[in-house]
């Protein structure tokens, strides 16, 4: 459009020089539009004549001698190249007809007309009859023009953040699936979710680290599931779990005759993954060997099993799970650094339940719900009790300790009742006598001292049972129902005993 306006400038009004130029969308600065030449100003810099065309919305003719006015403004005596004694320069302001303001200038044209043309009467008359209608026909195109390119970045910038809505509506509805199998309501666990969602629907390999007993297994089992992978097999091995000479066989497979022993072919796990997904659990603990050449499966997608010459491929998706700390094992050089970014593309890390309390009520009602369903059982839901009880356990093997104490306070427990403290009080109690014994043996020494000074035996039983009650409450974290059930005594003669010993916690 630039080129025809400079062309027909040029060519049918003799201009010796056109050069065009652009108000920025800010509307902060002048620029020049042709191709070759780059230039700006500033559209307050009044130093420059374009400013003053800019503002008053008038063309501007300036003579060859008045030049000399404006040749502080370097930038602009560029523009115009050669200008001749006698030559005008022209600033003519180009006007969009369709703002409401009729001043509004969107581009200036500054072209140069030598002498000769201006002196003629033929140019003149030409140029009066003309040059208005050509720059109204010319400014109404490039107006189109610039509509059709706003329209279409509109459109664009509409069908990106429609994308956007649309990819967020669909992660949002991946994490309520997610959530059906790795339950908890906790901020942690949605965003771990989310994260599952977005690793979804990529093919990157995932790393997911944390403690044992946490859910790494049922994150690896979610990704797949809701990957476009979810048709073929997810194929799971413990690396920790089996011996290292048969861990080799058991990814890449073996051809008969291989060693001895090996009768038949046997299709290893990298086979069998092929267009599902591998889970490398405890990567850990792969021997250094095999870490090589698990590297060059992910980098070529191809392997060979062991006595056969022939190369394989498999297209398999990799996930792999660590309680251990990788780059530990880097460190001490029994972990390759290469192999660690490889499985380092999306890292997730799943966090400790006893970092996450709040959800152990839910996740409690849902291994209840799975325990009644697997063995056609009626436990009606949870004692706030046992709540209690449970919100002060530490959870040393997080989840899978929960399910374990669930389902084995749910097999004490009798049908159309609530899981109670009873039911599971074996269990606690086993936990809270090591505490005990621990307090009690710092308890021996103090009390031998103790003993010898004791002079009024009753004040010094009482003494000896305030001490028992709040260290009881201290077990308990100050829960009375259980502190009272542990000492045999109701709950209102500890509350009792507490107000007359003054027993604080
Ligand atoms: N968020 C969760 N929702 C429901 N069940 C869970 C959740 N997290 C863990 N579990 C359950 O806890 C148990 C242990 O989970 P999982 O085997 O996935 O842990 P892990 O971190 O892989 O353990 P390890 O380190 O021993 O391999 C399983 O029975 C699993 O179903």
């Amino acid at each position: 459009m630039i080129r025809v306006f400079c062309h027909t400038l040029t060519n049918d009004f003799n201009a010796k020089r056109c050069v065009f130029i652009g108000v920025t969308p800010d509307g902060r600065q002048l620029v020049t539009l042709n191709h070759d030449i780059q230039q700006s100003w500033n559209v307050g810099d009044f130093v420059s004549p374009l400013a003053h065309v800019l503002q008053s919305g008038q063309q501007k003719v300036i003579n060859s001698e008045h030049l000399i006015y404006w040749q502080e403004d370097k930038a602009f005596s560029s523009l115009l190249g050669h200008v001749g004694d006698g030559d005008k320069v022209l600033i003519t302001p180009l006007k969009d007809d369709v703002s409401e303001a009729s001043d509004h200038v969107m581009a200036l044209a500054v072209y140069v007309v030598d002498v000769v043309s201006w002196n003629n009467t033929q140019w003149q008359d030409n140029w009066n009859l003309h040059f208005p209608r050509f720059i109204e026909l010319y400014t109404h195109h490039w107006q189109k023009l610039n509509e059709l390119e706003k329209a279409t970045t509109l459109k664009g910038r509409l069908r990106e953040s429609l994308n956007l809505v649309e990819q967020t509506q669909a992660i949002s509805n991946k994490s309520d699936l997610i959530k059906q199998n790795l339950v908890g309501d906790s901020a942690c666990m949605k965003k771990l979710r989310e994260q599952v969602a977005v690793a979804s629907q990529s093919d990157m390999t995932v790393l997911i680290q944390s403690d044992t007993g946490v859910g790494k297994e049922v994150v690896a089992a979610s990704i797949h599931e809701q990957s476009s992978r979810s048709r073929q097999s997810l194929v799971a091995i413990n690396c920790a779990a089996i011996p290292e000479n048969l861990l080799e066989s058991e990814l890449f497979g073996y051809s008969k005759g291989a060693f001895s022993g090996a009768t038949t072919d046997k299709t290893g796990l990298i086979a069998l993954a092929d267009g599902g997904t591998l889970f490398l659990d405890e990567i850990g603990d792969m021997p250094l060997m095999l870490q090589a050449k698990l590297l060059r499966v992910l980098e070529t997608r191809k392997y060979r099993p062991l006595g056969s010459d022939k190369e394989e491929e498999s297209d398999f998706r990799l996930l792999a799970a660590t309680h251990v700390a990788l780059q530990e094992k880097i460190e001490q050089k029994l972990f390759r650094q290469d192999l660690f970014y490889r499985l380092y593309q999306f890292p997730v890390h799943v966090p400790c339940l006893k970092d996450r309390d709040d959800d152990i009520h839910i996740l409690a009602k849902h291994f209840i719900a799975k325990f009644n369903q697997d063995n056609n059982a009626n436990v009606v839901g949870i004692h706030f009790e046992v709540l209690d009880a449970l919100s002060q356990h530490d959870f040393p093997g997080n989840v899978r300790e929960l399910r374990n104490l669930i389902e084995f306070g749910c097999s004490h427990a009798n049908d159309g009742e609530p899981l109670m403290y009873n039911h599971l009080s074996h269990y606690l109690n086993a936990q809270n006598e090591s505490v005990v014994a621990e307090s009690s043996e710092e308890l021996g020494v103090e009390e031998e001292q103790e003993l010898v000074s004791i002079s009024d035996l009753r004040s010094a039983v009482k003494d000896y049972e305030s001490k028992i009650i709040a260290m009881r409450l201290k077990q308990f974290k100050g829960n009375r129902s259980l502190a009272a059930e542990s000492l045999g005594i109701p709950k209102r003669t500890l509350a009792d005993k507490c107000t007359k010993m003054e027993i604080v916690l």
